[in-house]
């Protein structure tokens, strides 16, 4: 394979991103990792954590060596105090991912694998430098990077994938936001990405419904009646194996996940926390949709835990795996 190299993004820096991917050496990864971010950071943050870990500027054609960590160096814009966020670094944070984000585009990175970013912080910069741009998510932000109309949002661990049908939304806008559209383009992602990147033939998708208890036959709100029945009755009709609306209290038991092979949920916190009980801190978020191959972790920049020595890394580990795997099916 030309490209056997993952791209990781090392997120925000005064969070838990450095801390992480620290760590990756001692992993035991299936294939070649560089972390893009700024060296003297990462220098620091491992003598802080008494890492006995090697770290060296990224050469393309040098040899993997045990026990060393690779960076793509990309030098932070100002100070950073760990655990105090500095707006002025947002740029540095979205340069990461810009470079990621080309890397993978140029065929030089097999994936992107991301640390956690803050959002909040991304739109203080934005706001206090007059700019419009709103920062959503690494989801949302490929897809417009791409020109991807529509990605899907899907993590998995504790023995269950969920996506999502809205994703970084305020709750007031989400009913107005679940359209039929909506609902087909993201089951079709969905489908056709288990069928293609997780190898499932006839994927079996349950949807949950929006209001409590389904919408209790139209008595405690409509949308289930009037868009997501008559939707998912249509998808149904083209081969798509997708339940009605089911009620989120009750979907996610062993007697029906053990049948399915994702939950659709209706929003993010709806199915995230389920699956975060279930896995937090080793899952992966993975984005459907998108033209390359791009996983997360499953947890955010923790930045009480940065420099503590705290900070779990299993996930970045399991999104590191997730990618390799996709990359070899997609291979394939
Ligand atoms: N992939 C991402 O970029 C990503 C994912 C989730 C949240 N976020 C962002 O992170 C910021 C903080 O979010 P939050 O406080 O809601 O969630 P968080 O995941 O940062 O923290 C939630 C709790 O989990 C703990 N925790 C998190 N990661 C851990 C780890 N690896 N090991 C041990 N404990 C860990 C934290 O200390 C905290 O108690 C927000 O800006 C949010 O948008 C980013
Ligand atoms: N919704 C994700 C979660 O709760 O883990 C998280 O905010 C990351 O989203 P992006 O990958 O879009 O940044």
């Amino acid at each position: 394979m030309k490209n056997k190299i993952l791209a990781i993004t090392s997120g925000e820096p005064a969070g838990i991103g450095a801390d992480i991917c620290l760590d990756l050496p001692q992993h035991n990864l299936p294939c070649r990792v560089v972390v893009l971010g700024d060296i003297e950071l990462l220098r620091n943050r491992a003598q802080m954590l008494q890492k006995n870990v090697k770290i060296r500027e990224f050469d393309r054609f040098s040899q993997p060596e045990h026990n060393t960590l690779d960076v793509l160096h990309i030098p932070l814009r100002d100070v950073c105090e760990i655990g105090k966020l500095n707006p002025n670094n947002s740029p540095y944070v979205l340069e990461l991912l810009d470079k990621a984000f080309d890397g993978v585009q140029a065929g030089e990175f097999a994936a992107m694998v991301t640390a956690p970013v803050h959002k909040g912080v991304i739109n203080d910069y934005f706001s206090g430098s007059l700019k419009r741009e709103f920062f959503s998510g690494h989801t949302e932000y490929l897809a417009e990077k791409s020109n991807t109309k529509q990605v899907v949002m899907m993590l998995a661990g504790g023995g269950m994938r969920v996506a999502l049908l809205t994703t970084h939304l305020p709750l007031r806008d989400v009913a107005d936001a679940i359209t039929p559209q909506l609902i087909e383009d993201v089951a079709q992602i969905l489908h056709h990405d288990l069928q293609t990147k997780f190898g499932i033939r006839s994927p079996k998708i349950l949807l949950a419904g929006l209001n409590p208890h389904a919408g209790e036959g139209g008595h405690l709100g409509r949308e289930e009646l009037t868009i997501m029945q008559p939707t998912a009755a249509k998808l149904r009709e083209q081969g798509m194996d997708i339940s009605d609306p089911l009620p989120a209290d009750t979907l996610f038991q062993p007697f029906l996940l053990n049948d399915a092979d994702a939950v659709l949920a209706a929003y993010h916190d709806q199915g995230l926390p389920v699956l975060k009980y279930a896995s937090f801190g080793g899952g992966v978020n993975i984005t459907l949709g998108l033209p390359f191959i791009r996983t997360s972790v499953d947890h955010g920049t923790a930045l009480t835990l940065a420099g503590s020595g705290k900070a779990d890394s299993g996930s970045l580990k399991t999104a590191v795996e997730v990618a390799w795997q996709m990359v070899l099916a997609q291979q394939s």
